[in-house]
């Protein structure tokens, strides 16, 4: 696994979100938006000409590989090309999640990128935000820690929309940590995980206070 430190101040880190938030906030909505329009193939393909001009000049630089996740010395996390909640990633939920000991969640509205039965979030989709809050909420005290095992139990169908998801530690023993992990709309549950989160050998908190949690946007580092 990478790891490198970028020493950033908090507020290079914020002037930075600043700028990429906004370019992947506008990227989703040009996935919504092919998703569901209904203009001409003319139109259409007038569109992928723009969209490929613009792609072209992001190429012009770019970094090899993945984006990683670098850390400043505070470990202040910046993990912006992470699937679930990269802040330079469109393919990620719109997830601003907020922590605090042992307790990880977050609203978000689901839009038709998320679809998998129809008019519903798609089975994986929900997996992989309660995947990244378990993850969250294992690590609130600042070790790092693996998915081990996810059990996800569908309780029904999750329509596209307003929804939460909420994790929290429920045990730990050694190197692992019990999370129960759910996703809920207005009416209740419809998905529940539980996950046993392994801390990777070695890896051992200095002694004193816990480390902070690595922040994955400004909403975090507001917890
Ligand atoms: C400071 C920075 C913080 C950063 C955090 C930011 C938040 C990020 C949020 C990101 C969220 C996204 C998260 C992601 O997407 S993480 C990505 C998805 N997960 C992985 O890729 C994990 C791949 N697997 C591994 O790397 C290893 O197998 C791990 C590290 C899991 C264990 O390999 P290790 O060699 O260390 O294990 P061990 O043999 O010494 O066993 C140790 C104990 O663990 C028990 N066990 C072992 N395996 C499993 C298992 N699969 N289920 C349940 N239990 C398991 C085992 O019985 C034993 O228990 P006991 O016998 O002692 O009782």
């Amino acid at each position: 696994m990478d790891f490198r430190i970028e020493d950033i101040t908090p507020e290079e880190i914020d002037r930075r979100l600043a700028v990429v938030e906004p370019l992947t906030d506008s990227v989703r909505d040009l996935v919504d938006a092919v998703i569901r329009s209904q203009v001409s193939d003319d139109e259409l393909q007038a569109a992928k000409a723009t969209i490929d001009e613009v792609v072209a000049s992001l190429r012009t630089r770019q970094r090899p590989g993945g984006f990683g996740t670098p850390y400043t010395r505070e470990f202040i996390g910046m993990p912006w090309g992470n699937a679930a909640v990269g802040a330079r990633n469109a393919i990620a939920p719109p997830l601003r999640v907020t922590r605090s000991a042992g307790l990880a969640e977050c609203d978000m509205v689901l839009g038709a990128a998320y679809e998998g039965p129809g008019g519903c979030v798609h089975g994986g989709v929900a997996a992989l935000m309660l995947d990244q809050l378990v993850g969250e909420a294992a690590s609130t005290d600042g070790l790092p820690s693996f998915t081990g095992t996810l059990t996800v139990k569908y309780l029904r169908p999750t329509r596209l929309g307003a929804l939460n998801a909420r994790a929290e530690v429920t045990g730990r023993e050694g190197r692992k940590t019990f999370v129960h992990a759910t996703l809920s709309d207005d009416d209740g549950v419809t998905v529940e995980a539980d996950a046993i989160m392994i801390s990777p050998k070695g890896f051992e908190l200095p002694t004193g206070d816990a480390l902070p949690p690595p922040a994955n946007s400004r909403a975090d580092r507001d917890v």
